[in-house]
């Protein structure tokens, strides 16, 4: 089944003000229009007719010859857009057809198979809302009386239909049609309805770009990674744990200070970052970072991570180890590490665990830790 995608963009966003078409403006990084054509390539239809106003030598110039892309003429009305692209599609083995908004620019992947997949099942499917507030009819800034919600629904695109079965529905119609279900309709074909999205809202008036961005902001980009370390006891009185020294009988060995729980975060933090570890950034074959506070590798990762346009969510730090007892450092280990990466305390945890006096932790060689780190850019 050949699969095509009818975008509609010729219209001229009257409501939506702010001089250019609506589906020319920006929407956080992008135009309202590419977020559009990006879900239905996302979705993998076969191919995509663009409908662009004849008067937008701009447009036509952008578009022009991109793979998988056909160009038509928009007319004066929506529906009389919808028509030329359908011609476009003539004689190109198209089974279904979704035709869509430019305006709508949330639309979802999930809805878009839906429909494709509804239109093995009948002729025509359209994604639409139930009704849930209360309708009334107003004049003069009245309320006028109220009307009857049960069995109404708000249209949603795309709506899809089988090819052949639409372009004949729209080549009878008289024009005038709110939309491409009232032209099947007309035509007699069945059109089931598919629950459409809360978010699939069509840009209309100026603050829904506004609602759009922020619908698209949820795609946030959260990042994970975790981070393990060890180091063994040697002589000594006291270790430093989470940048807080704990006296104890022995010491943490290493190059730096040995702090095996900031490593360990520190390693989370550039591993969600996809950026190394800490041997890649401090080498141990340096000698400036012999005794180094391991404060500078935890800063370092936190301000690579907020130079890469990150927040740090939080960090979780585990200390395998019997000796020294963690607990009754903790709360001081998670505001040193919540003041270096410069996160409330609340999104630090510090805690520990023994592993039953078995292995090289039990035994009380060294202590281990692993951590996790989780990072989000908006
Ligand atoms: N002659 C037209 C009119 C509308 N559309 C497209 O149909 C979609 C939905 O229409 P609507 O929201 O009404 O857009 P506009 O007609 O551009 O808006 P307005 O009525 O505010 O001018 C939009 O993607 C719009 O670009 C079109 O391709 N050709
Ligand atoms: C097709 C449509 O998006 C269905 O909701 C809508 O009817 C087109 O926009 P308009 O505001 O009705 O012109």
């Amino acid at each position: 089944m050949t699969t095509a995608a009818l975008i509609v963009a010729a219209g001229s966003g009257t409501r939506a003000g702010g001089g250019t078409p609506k589906q020319w403006r920006p929407l956080k990084d992008r135009r309202v229009i590419d977020w559009t054509l990006d879900a239905f390539e996302k979705a993998g239809v076969d191919f995509t007719v663009l409908v662009l106003s004849a008067d937008d030598p701009h447009a036509w110039t952008e578009f022009s010859g991109k793979p998988g892309l056909i160009l038509a003429k928009g007319g004066a009305e929506r529906a009389a857009s919808v028509l030329n692209g359908l011609k476009a599609l003539d004689g190109r083995g198209v089974d279904k057809v979704l035709i869509h908004d430019a305006a709508r620019p949330c639309v979802s992947t999930a809805l878009i198979h839906g429909i494709i997949n509804a239109l093995d099942l009948g002729p025509a499917a359209a994604p639409a809302l139930a009704v849930t507030d209360a309708l009334w009819t107003g004049a003069d800034g009245s309320v006028t009386g109220t009307q009857d919600r049960n069995g109404l629904f708000a249209a949603q695109t795309p709506q899809g239909f089988r090819y052949q079965d639409i372009l004949a529905a729209h080549l009878a119609h008289p024009g005038g049609a709110a939309d491409d279900v009232e032209v099947a309709r007309a035509a007699g074909l069945d059109v089931r309805i598919i629950p459409g999205e809360p978010d699939n809202i069509k840009i209309t008036r100026p603050e829904d770009f506004a609602r759009a961005e922020r619908i698209l902001g949820v795609d946030m980009d959260i990042r994970l990674g975790n981070g393990y370390d060890v180091h063994r006891f040697g002589p000594g009185d006291s270790v430093i744990l989470c940048g807080v020294e704990i006296p104890h009988e022995k010491t943490l060995q290493g190059h730096s200070d040995a702090d095996v729980g900031m490593h360990a975060v520190t390693d989370a933090i550039y591993g969600a970052l996809a950026q190394g570890d800490i041997g890649q950034h401090f080498p141990p074959s340096d000698p400036q970072w012999k005794g180094a506070a391991s404060e500078i590798f935890l800063r370092h990762a936190a301000n690579l991570a907020r130079e890469m346009g990150f927040t740090l969510s939080n960090v979780d730090c585990t200390l395998v180890c019997e000796y020294p007892k963690v607990g009754p450092h903790a709360a001081k280990m998670r505001s040193v590490m919540a003041e270096i990466l410069g996160i409330e305390a609340s999104r630090v945890s510090i805690k520990a665990t023994t592993s039953e006096r078995l292995g090289f932790t039990g035994r009380g060689e060294g202590i281990a830790a692993i951590a996790t780190a989780a990072l989000v850019k908006p």
